[in-house]
């Protein structure tokens, strides 16, 4: 083990008092809010300007975790930590139900169930890597003076919500959790890690007496300016405006008319913050089914949004459909822009059915460009050749419907969310987990990712929570009637540990930034692992190729290896049971947990000295027979029925390097 935090591809290494110094500063920070639990806050407002000072400093120093690591260790790179494994459900009441409370009756250790804080940001945010804090104060303070000052602190998933608030802004805190600091030791604090808990609150809403075409037209003006969020703030709001008229008697035809414009534009703006779902429903929306020319333009820029939105959406045959009828409503028989989306629709569609791919093409356009997006392939999933089937003993697993000879391809599956290592998202962490008591290495960043492409995207939910986790549902996490959306933070959390593959380094930047690339392969996810597997992943960019490496009957289970493909029987079962919580039965592990250790430790020993003969410089016809009788007495070694076709890996391991030697000879 290094005597430093020191990243080495995937994997960190921490030193036995690093591990300990991390496993200390999350429990006792638990520690301290069990004691202090249902204990009524201890009032801050006497302190606000010294909570203010701090929150401006705070913005300099780093998260404590990654402070205190950073500080033991010799090297500049430092590694973020944070606990979890606590898991509690977002807020899933309608927002009407909640009964509003003030900061004063804030109970610590406690989740605030079926409450609301109505609260004003009276401080800058610390934006700090993996958590934020600022101060609030209570808004009905704001009108009798006693409205209590206190600190808000925010998870990874709502750092750039809290950032998005102005000074002074009003915003809701649903079902708030009162807790110890995650920033600052021994510091109370109210803390959101589930985005859908921070409501903002327009402050001019259906009441605000503009009229939706001020609002279409601030809309516009925030669209130039480039500030998505506003943009999409006024239209909405615009619309309410107009759902409110029509409760009263003088809605009228120009209402419509407007109500559309607002859909169509919103339609736009949610195409750009890539809120897929909400784009195309918006663009639907807006049609006016009308015959005259000005319509027919207008409904045909709205079925181009809903066909954009639904192509992003992987949703290939509704995307062609609605861009021919962006075509056919088109003035002119369309331009070659409208035809192309069109072909590439179909060549999609021909993907999804035949799993015909330009393969040379793909990586060839890869190494041509190094752009985030680049990366990302314009390529479909072919999942034709698989189904999803029970595997006896390990759940849920992927079964080919086809014979497949080696070689073949099993399918291509373009992924849900990948995060490369050289962005700016990509962030690997250090996770202590309170279940298990365990220390793992974690893509944050892709969690991050996930979390909010899910609130983006609701379509996508029910598939990634399909996915295997160890995750137990909190009670109260029921759907109720009325629920309101919202991911849960830490279910996605406990899918990404269980699901995420590793696409490996995708250039040189990553290596520059030290974190590792990582994605969420929906159907890959099924596959469970053998060590002795049939199939072998393979990368372009963002779309992952599976192939056969052995023959496969339609039936048979496609199995591929989880770990380190000749990593050793003992190494094997830690990481297996470590990283997957399972014990593998797969037949190599049959075979070598059949081995007396004596064995296993002969097999050791040979190899050692066959890999010392080959290690020597020079090379010479003496130690070629020399590795050859080793070999031989390690075949030896694999011997019972259970090894019946089983490969022996040390055999296998020696093989593959004695081309060398031959050659060096
Ligand atoms: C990525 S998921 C694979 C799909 C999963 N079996 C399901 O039901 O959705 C990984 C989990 O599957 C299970 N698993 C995978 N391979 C296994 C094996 N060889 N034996 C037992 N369980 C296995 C483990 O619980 C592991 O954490």
């Amino acid at each position: 083990m290094s005597p430093t935090n020191r990243r080495n591809g995937a994997t960190i290494y921490l030193t036995p008092s690093e591990d300990a110094h991390l496993r200390q500063t999350f429990k006792s920070r638990a520690q301290k809010c069990a004691e202090l639990a249902g204990q009524p806050r201890q009032a801050t407002d006497a302190s606000e300007v010294e909570l203010k000072r701090r929150v401006t400093g705070a913005s300099l120093m780093a998260d404590m975790a990654t402070l205190t690591f950073a500080s033991e260790s010799e090297e500049k790179e430092a590694i973020v930590a944070y606990a979890v494994g606590n898991p509690y459900p977002p807020c899933i009441l309608p927002f009407k139900k909640l009964k509003p409370m003030s900061i004063r009756e804030l109970r610590i250790g406690t989740h605030h169930r079926g409450r609301v804080l109505n609260l004003r940001r009276v401080a800058p945010v610390a934006r700090l890597r993996v958590n934020s804090w600022t101060v609030v104060r209570d808004i009905d303070g704001d009108v009798d003076g006693e409205g209590g000052v206190e600190r808000l602190e925010v998870g990874m998933h709502v750092l750039d919500l809290l950032d998005s608030l102005s000074e002074g802004q009003v915003f809701k805190v649903l079902e708030p959790w009162f807790t110890m600091s995650e920033v600052e030791e021994g510091e109370a604090t109210i803390r959101i890690e589930h985005p859908s808990d921070l409501l903002i609150v327009s402050e001019d809403d259906a009441d605000c007496g503009k009229s939706a075409g001020k609002c279409k037209e601030e809309g516009n003006t925030a669209l130039r300016e480039k500030d998505l969020l506003l943009a999409e703030e006024k239209y909405t709001q615009g619309l309410k405006i107009i759902e409110k008229g029509k409760e009263g008697v003088n809605a009228g035809k120009e209402d419509d008319k407007m109500e559309k414009d607002l859909f169509r534009n919103r339609a736009h703006i949610n195409l750009l913050l890539s809120r897929f779902d909400a784009a195309k429903s918006d663009a639907l929306a807006s049609l006016t089914s009308s015959e005259t020319q000005k319509h027919k333009e207008l409904d045909s820029k709205a079925f181009l949004r809903a066909g954009l939105a639904s192509y992003s959406l992987g949703n290939f045959h509704e995307a062609k459909k609605y861009f021919e009828e962006h075509v056919m409503l088109m003035d002119r028989d369309g331009d070659k822009e409208a035809r192309s989306r069109i072909r590439k629709a179909e060549c999609r569609i021909q993907e999804e059915e035949t799993g015909i791919y330009e393969f040379k093409k793909l990586k060839a356009s890869l190494l041509l460009s190094n752009s985030a997006s680049a990366k990302r392939i314009d390529a479909a999933s072919f999942l034709q050749n698989v189904r999803i089937g029970e595997s006896f003993g390990r759940g849920r697993g992927l079964f080919a419907t086809r014979d497949l000879k080696p070689g073949d391809v099993i399918m291509v599956e373009k992924a849900f969310c990948v995060v490369f290592g050289w962005e700016v998202d990509a962030l690997s962490a250090m996770t202590f987990d309170v279940r298990d008591e365990r220390v793992r290495v974690f893509p944050a960043g892709l969690w991050k990712a996930v979390v909010r492409k899910l609130n983006d995207n609701p379509s996508k939910v029910g598939k990634i929570l399909d996915l295997y986790s160890d995750y137990h549902a909190p009670e109260s996490d029921a759907m109720g009637e009325g629920r309101r959306g919202g991911v849960d933070i830490w279910q996605v959390h406990d899918i990404v540990v269980r699901n995420a593959f590793g696409p490996g380094s995708s250039g040189d930047g990553e290596k520059e930034r030290g974190e590792e690339s990582a994605g969420l392969w929906i159907v890959a996810s099924y596959m469970n692992h053998s060590c002795v597997p049939n199939a072998e992943k393979e990368y372009i960019g963002d779309l992952m190729v599976l192939r056969a490496t052995r023959e496969i009957k339609a039936g048979d289970e496609v199995m591929h290896n989880y770990v380190q493909v000749d990593g050793d029987f003992e190494g094997r079962r830690k990481s297996l049971l470590e990283g997957w919580g399972f014990v593998c039965d797969c037949g190599l592990c049959v075979a070598e947990r059949g081995d007396e250790e004596s064995v296993t430790e002969k097999r050791r020993r040979l190899e050692r000295e066959a890999e010392a003969l080959m290690d020597e410089k020079g090379g010479s016809r003496l130690a070629v027979v020399k590795i050859r009788k080793l070999m031989k007495e390690i075949e030896g070694t694999y011997t019972g029925k259970r090894w019946e076709g089983i490969p022996r890996l040390a055999v296998d391991r020696l093989k593959e390097r004695m081309e060398n030697v031959v050659k060096r000879c």
